[in-house]
């Protein structure tokens, strides 16, 4: 069984490179359905309203799909689930959302991440960061063009992807609930670039190999 989880910024290329990883390996990909989340545009025009209803959806979304991974065995999912409390807690300490909101989800996030006696581990078998500089964040989400993320939108949104980059460095480092692994995603561009491309997912297959993962 193997499990594996990106992670990073937005646009960072965690759903291209799930896409390619899930085709490689010849497993279930999970996407987080950004089209179909109807809090995620409301968020966008109001963050100290809905920061704490969307991550409730979330973490309801995410769960439900972590649930589905173990019973598939092989899975990649596109965003960890360990990701969606740097949002809540950076709008926390912004002044954007209130404290009181932040404890009552994090405490049922840990309640619902909390491995029960005879029940499988929610942790996944890898955990594979993308670091993005501010510069390729800000192109990519551009040339993905959902528009309640661009710049055009709401010019403030350049200073929370800056706050929220800053935020990720820290919280890769800490995290520990499972072997992880970086990507460069500002050095190889493995949606275009065939070679990029099979030198990322070997990269991907010499840690699963190490990690007993990979026959
Ligand atoms: N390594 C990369 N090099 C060049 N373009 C990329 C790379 N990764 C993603 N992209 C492009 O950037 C945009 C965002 O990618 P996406 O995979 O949706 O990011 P995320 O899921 O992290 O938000 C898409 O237009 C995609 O084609
Ligand atoms: N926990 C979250 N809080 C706020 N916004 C979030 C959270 N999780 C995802 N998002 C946003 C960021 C993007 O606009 C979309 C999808 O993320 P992506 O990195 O493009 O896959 O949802």
């Amino acid at each position: 069984m193997t499990v594996i989880v990106l992670s990073g910024p937005i646009g960072a290329g965690k759903s291209s490179l799930t896409s390619l990883l899930a085709e490689h390996l010849g497993t279930q990909a999970f996407y987080e359905g950004v089209d179909n989340n109807p809090i995620l545009p409301l968020y966008y025009k109001d963050m100290a309203h809905y920061t704490f209803l969307l991550n409730t959806y979330l973490l309801n979304h995410r769960l439900a799909q972590i649930n589905q991974a173990i019973r598939d065995h092989n899975s990649v999912s596109d965003r960890s689930i360990y990701e969606d409390a740097l949002f809540f807690k950076m709008n926390v300490d912004s002044g954007i959302a209130d404290p009181t909101e932040f404890k009552i989800y994090d405490s049922l996030l840990e309640n619902m991440m909390e491995q029960a006696p005879g029940n499988p581990s929610k942790k996944p078998d890898l955990l594979i960061y993308i670091h993005v500089s501010l510069d390729t964040m800000l192109h990519r989400i551009q040339k993905r063009g959902r528009t309640f993320e661009q710049l055009s939108t709401d010019p403030g949104l350049k200073d929370y992807y800056a706050r929220l980059l800053s935020y990720y460095e820290p919280w890769y480092e800490k995290y520990n609930a499972s072997p992880k692994m970086m990507i460069d995603g500002d050095k190889y561009d493995f949606v275009a670039d065939e070679d990029a491309r099979k030198e990322v997912i070997n990269t991907i297959d010499q840690k699963l190999t190490d990690l007993g993962n990979l026959n």
